[in-house]
């Protein structure tokens, strides 16, 4: 056999191989991988008058009339005759070879989209090729692969096609799935499915493969999933083979603070908590998410969670990933944990040297034994005496490193510590099974008792006067009240001169009113004596940017007024509307939106409108924004799926779900084969 058959890669030339590395194509492997993104189909021949409009379709005939012309542009225009009718072709761009091999009476088979235009039919800029009369049509459907500038499709075809019927091929295209999973979810061989994607015999249906539910389609998508499964389970398992601290529940603290508590936990607490307990109480890493709609009382049960780790010696470190939110929470440790003798540090990214180097020692020395901070806390010269539990709040807004940083601040290099990590946005099931499968979840899904869900009123920008009103009612009658700025996604200049100037406007109009202002670039401490003024019931009115979004809790605040609403996401709305209705009160929250709105703001100000709950919300944005924007860039490290839609695709999610832990379990060989399959050296891909 010619070795360029053996290996395809080997024989081409750096510049080229460079292009095809922009692919993601490295590797043989990867060009089988490489598969289209659509079809044409050039196996059936149409008449002129019988080809179906805004369908790309072959058509064939001869050369009757061609010319340049240059009015209105210059452009070549040729006309084909076959027995039923004209064609004229349109290029807008051509060569003169094109123009001097294009004589009267030559036979063109041409593809492309034919229209009807006023003078008659046309295509615009086909895909032509000379043929002679009765020449032979494709016995496939064509391929149309992904490519980059410099790499023609038929570059692709060939080099697919060399390796697919190459002696390596056949290695590459082995079978590694076990029999009984192949029958059980009736999917289609490795080699069968490869084979047929890139070479569709023509009675295939274009619209089963387009849409990608032809069964060689199902198996592709299938085997892609089952990677990514494979590795966050395995990545699961690992931990058994880490020691962490077994910190048993003793019940000394944890009850004291139960007991110093105004209210009772719900059961939905009290579940997640015997779920935490076990998992710390065990000698291996916990990496536990819990999840819960806003203000569900997640702070409370990594309260309790700290305490059993306290209770044992072990210091927990709590990460926030703003200012005010890590603020928040050392006041709230603060008052719940002084009282019970246990010494909390502090430690943010603008504190005073001096102030930090002190935080440093107590941490240091294990006399502080709760550390609460924003990033500031993995940095490298935070030293814990004996790290067992790190909580990180908002865990998504961090990027996978930065939380995996902390696990390695325990100092005793024979264990990690273990981890709970909270989310007040919840991630519908779909994800959440797909990109946390290496972590436990529990979710608190019930709000404490008396919450009434916040009332929401979209109102129109016009009647601005009205909601002026409404705030000063509010605050006459003892309540605090939010006034949140727009959202101004091109520059934090801009929207720090819209707060300024909306605090100045309010001031101007509510002169009876005490009012704040709170946003990103004020000096931490100015920003936490605003908060603390506004906790206080010193401040009536806040006036704010999003900084607030997250976290912020302040009972006594009922009112919740947001400007441009139509500007903003749907968690961040819900997260903004879940600062209000907090205590006893019930909650309003006025959207003032400004027309034009868009299909998708209207869409999105309907949503927040009908639903309360944070899961639905969730559910309903992953529909109108897909995976990928929903999880946001913030997730750095979101593995991504090239062919496998997670929204269509959740029975086979399931499926590969279960077919992991069975491979795992019966056929570790195979798994580890599937991985270096899919996986290779790229760790990044699916990996979280
Ligand atoms: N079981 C309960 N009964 C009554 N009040 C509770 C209960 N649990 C928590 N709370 C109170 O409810 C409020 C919201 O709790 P918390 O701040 O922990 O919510 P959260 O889940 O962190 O929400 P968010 O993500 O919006 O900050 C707090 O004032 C808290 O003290």
């Amino acid at each position: 056999m010619n070795t360029s058959l053996r290996n395809p890669l080997s024989c081409i030339d750096q510049p080229f191989r460079q292009k095809l590395a922009k692919l993601g194509i490295r590797s043989e492997l990867d060009l089988i991988l490489h598969l289209p993104l659509r079809y044409e189909d050039e196996t059936k021949l149409y008449s002129i008058r019988g080809a179906p409009e805004s369908k790309a379709v072959l058509v064939e005939g001869v050369i009757i009339h061609c010319e340049i012309i240059t009015r209105p542009r210059r452009q070549l225009i040729c006309r084909i005759e076959d027995a039923t009718g004209v064609l004229s072709l349109r290029f807008l761009h051509f060569y003169p070879n094109q123009v001097k091999s294009y004589t009267i009476g030559t036979r063109l088979r041409v593809f492309g989209e034919v229209r009807s235009s006023f003078f008659g039919m046309e295509m615009i800029h086909p895909r032509c090729r000379i043929v002679h009369e009765g020449a032979s049509l494709a016995d496939a459907l064509t391929p149309v692969y992904p490519t980059t500038s410099g790499i023609t499709q038929r570059n692709l075809t060939k080099l697919i096609q060399q390796v697919l019927q190459s002696d390596r091929g056949a290695d590459y295209l082995a079978e590694i799935l076990p029999e009984a999973v192949l029958a059980k979810y009736r999917l289609p061989g490795f080699k069968e499915s490869t084979n047929f994607l890139h070479h569709p015999p023509s009675e295939t249906s274009l619209a089963q493969l387009e849409s990608r539910t032809h069964p060689a389609w199902q198996r592709i998508k299938f085997d892609e999933l089952l990677a990514q499964q494979l590795s966050l389970r395995m990545h699961y398992r690992q931990r058994r083979n880490y020691q962490a601290p077994a910190l048993h529940q003793k019940g000394y603290l944890t009850k004291m603070l139960r007991n110093a508590l105004s209210f009772a936990l719900t059961s939905a607490q009290e579940k997640v908590l015997v779920e935490i307990s076990r998992d710390l109480s065990t000698a291996h890493p916990m990496q536990r998410l819990l999840q819960g709609d806003v203000g569900s009382g997640k702070t409370i049960v990594a309260a309790l969670a700290a305490l059993q780790a306290i209770e044992n010696g072990y210091q927990v470190a709590i990460m926030a990933p703003t200012e005010i939110l890590a603020e928040q929470h050392y006041q709230k440790f603060l008052t719940w944990l002084v009282p019970l003798g246990v010494k909390v540090a502090w430690l943010s990214g603008s504190q005073r040297k001096k102030e930090r180097e002190r935080e440093l020692t107590e941490i240091a020395a294990g006399h502080a034994m709760l550390a609460v901070g924003t990033h500031a806390l993995f940095q490298e010269q935070v030293q814990f005496h004996r790290l067992g539990l790190v909580i990180v709040d908002e865990q998504h807004r961090f990027g996978v490193h930065q939380r995996l940083a902390l696990r390695y601040k325990g100092t005793d290099t024979n264990w990690i510590p273990h981890q709970l990590m909270m989310s007040a946005t919840p991630i519908p099931r779909t994800l959440s099974m797909s990109y946390y499968a290496d972590l436990d979840v529990s979710v608190i899904d019930q709000l404490p008792p008396g919450r009434l869900p916040a009332m929401t009123k979209l109102i129109d920008e016009s009647r601005r006067d009205e909601v002026i009103t409404r705030v000063r009612e509010a605050c006459h009658a003892g309540k605090q009240a939010y006034w949140v700025c727009p959202l101004i996604e091109e520059s934090e200049v801009l929207q720090l001169k819209t707060a300024v100037e909306t605090y100045e406007q309010l001031g101007r109009i509510f002169p009876d009113l005490k009012i704040g202002l709170v946003h990103g670039q004020l000096k931490v401490k100015d920003k936490s004596a605003v908060m603390t003024a506004f906790s206080l019931g010193e401040i009536q009115l806040l006036v704010a940017t999003t900084v607030i979004e997250v976290g912020v809790d302040v009972p006594n605040a009922s009112l919740m007024v947001i400007e441009h609403a139509e500007r903003m996401g749907l968690s961040q709305l819900h997260q903004l509307r879940g600062r209000i209705g907090r205590g006893n009160d019930e909650g309003v929250c006025v959207l003032l939106y400004q027309k034009p709105l868009s299909q998708i703001a209207r869409e999105r100000l309907r949503i927040i409108f009908e639903h309360n709950d944070g899961f639905e919300i969730a559910r309903q944005d992953l529909n109108l924004r897909g995976p990928g924007e929903f999880l946001g860039t913030r997730q750095s490290g979101v593995p991504l799926l090239r062919f496998a839609d997670l929204q269509c695709d959740m029975d086979l999610l399931e499926a590969a779900r279960e077919t992991a832990d069975y491979m795992l379990n019966h056929f570790p060989e195979n798994a580890q084969c599937h991985l270096q399959r899919w996986l290779g050296d790229r760790k990044d891909y699916l990996r979280v």
